[in-house]
C-alpha cells in the first residue's frame, strides 16, 4: 500500500459526501442472489407453528411451504435450505428415518422440484434431527460419537436426497472423510450434478440454540455438547486444514458457520481457496438481532442490512440467514 498523500490534499470525506458519491465509491454490495433461505418443515396439512426463540420463523407443513418457495422464487432468492422436524416417534439412536425415501425430506424435496424446478434445493446431510439423543452421530457404549459408522449412514442420506432431486446436499456433521464418502457414492450413481455445499468449518457454538428448540433435538440434547465433533472456537488454522480436506474431497462450495462472530474465518478461507465460500448467520444471530430490533433498541432493517453486507466484504459469496426474504423485499423496494 502507498503511503496516503496527507491532509488537506487528501480528505477522504469528500467521497462521503453525498449519495450518489457513497454509491459509486462502494466495494461491496449484497443482492437477493447471494441468499439461502432456511426453512424448517413438518409433517402434516396446515400445520403452521411459531419458533419461541426465532421471531418471524415457523415451522411448516408442506402445503403451507410451497407459497414460501414461490415468494423465494418472486424475491429472486436462488435457493432454499431445508431443515426437518421429525416427530418423537421416528427418532431412534441411529436415525434410521433419515434413510427413509419416503420421508419428510424426500416427500418435500419432490414436490419443491415439480412445482418450482427454477428454485434451488438445498438439504442438511445430518442425523440430528433424526437420533433420539439429539447428536449428529451414532454413539458407542461411552455415548462418543462414532465417525466411520456414522459417514456409512450419511452416505445413505446423502444419496435419499439425491435420488430425491435435491440440487445440493450440505453435510453438516462435521464427521472426518464424509466428504469424499458421499462423492464417490454419488458419481457411483451416476449423480454427477449434485453439488456439495460442505460445512467444513462448523464450530462447538453457543449460538445454535434456538435452532436445536426449533428442530426439537434440544430436549433429546440435554447436557451434552457437540464438542468431539465440531470445531473449538479457538482455532483458526485449523479450519483452513478442513477446508483444504473437504476441497480434496470433492466439496463444490464451502461454508462457515457460525457467521458473524466468525468473519475473520470466513476473509482467510477465502483468501487461501478462491473457492465459493458461504457463511451461515444461524439462529442465535438472528435472535440477538430481533430481540433487540423489538425492545426498540436497534433499528432492525439498518441492522439487518449491515450484518449481511459484512459477510460480503468479509469475502463470503453467499449468506444462509433467517433474513434472506425480508432482506431480499427491501432490496427490491
Ligand atoms: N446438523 C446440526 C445443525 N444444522 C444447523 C444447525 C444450526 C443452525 C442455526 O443455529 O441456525 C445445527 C445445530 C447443531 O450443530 O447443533
Ligand atoms: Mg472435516
Amino acid at each position: 500500500m502507498h503511503l496516503p498523500t496527507p491532509y488537506p490534499l487528501a480528505r477522504p470525506r469528500r467521497l462521503r459526501r453525498d449519495p450518489f458519491t457513497r454509491d459509486l465509491v462502494r466495494e461491496h454490495h449484497l443482492t437477493a442472489s447471494d441468499l439461502i433461505y432456511p426453512v424448517f418443515v413438518l409433517d402434516g396439512h396446515h400445520r403452521r407453528e411459531a419458533v419461541g426463540s426465532m421471531p418471524g420463523v415457523e415451522r411448516l407443513s408442506l402445503d403451507l411451504l410451497l407459497p414460501v418457495a414461490e415468494d423465494c422464487v418472486k424475491l429472486g432468492i436462488p435457493v432454499m435450505a431445508l431443515f426437518p422436524v421429525i416427530d418423537q416417534s421416528l427418532k431412534t439412536s441411529d436415525g434410521q428415518e433419515a434413510l427413509n425415501p419416503d420421508g419428510l425430506v424426500p416427500r418435500v424435496v419432490r414436490e419443491l422440484k415439480k412445482q418450482f424446478p427454477q428454485l434451488g434445493v438445498m438439504t442438511d446431510v445430518a442425523l440430528d434431527p433424526f437420533t433420539s439423543h439429539g447428536q449428529d452421530g451414532v454413539l458407542d457404549e461411552h455415548n462418543y460419537i462414532l465417525n466411520d459408522p456414522t459417514v456409512e449412514i450419511l452416505v445413505q442420506q446423502a444419496l435419499t436426497q439425491a435420488e430425491a432431486g435435491v440440487d445440493m446436499v450440505a453435510p453438516s456433521d462435521m464427521m472426518d472423510g464424509r466428504i469424499g464418502a458421499i462423492r464417490r457414492a454419488l458419481e457411483a450413481k451416476g449423480l454427477v450434478h449434485t453439488r456439495i455445499m460442505a460445512y467444513s468449518a462448523k464450530y462447538a457454538s453457543a449460538f445454535y440454540g434456538p435452532f436445536r428448540d426449533a428442530v426439537g433435538s434440544a430436549a433429546n440434547l440435554g447436557k451434552a455438547d457437540k464438542k468431539v465433533y465440531q470445531m473449538d472456537p479457538g482455532n483458526s488454522d485449523e479450519a483452513l486444514r478442513e477446508v483444504a480436506l473437504d476441497i480434496a474431497e470433492g466439496a463444490d462450495m464451502v461454508m462457515v458457520k457460525p457467521g458473524m462472530p466468525y468473519l475473520d474465518i470466513v476473509r482467510r478461507v477465502k483468501d487461501e481457496f478462491h473457492v465459493p465460500t458461504f457463511a451461515y448467520q444461524v439462529s442465535g444471530e438472528y435472535a440477538m438481532l430481533k430481540a433487540a430490533a423489538q425492545n426498540g433498541w436497534l433499528d432492525h432493517d439498518a441492522v439487518m442490512m449491515e450484518s449481511l453486507l459484512a459477510f460480503k466484504r468479509a469475502g463470503a459469496d453467499g449468506v444462509l440467514t433467517y433474513f434472506a426474504r425480508d432482506a431480499a423485499r427491501l432490496l427490491r423496494a
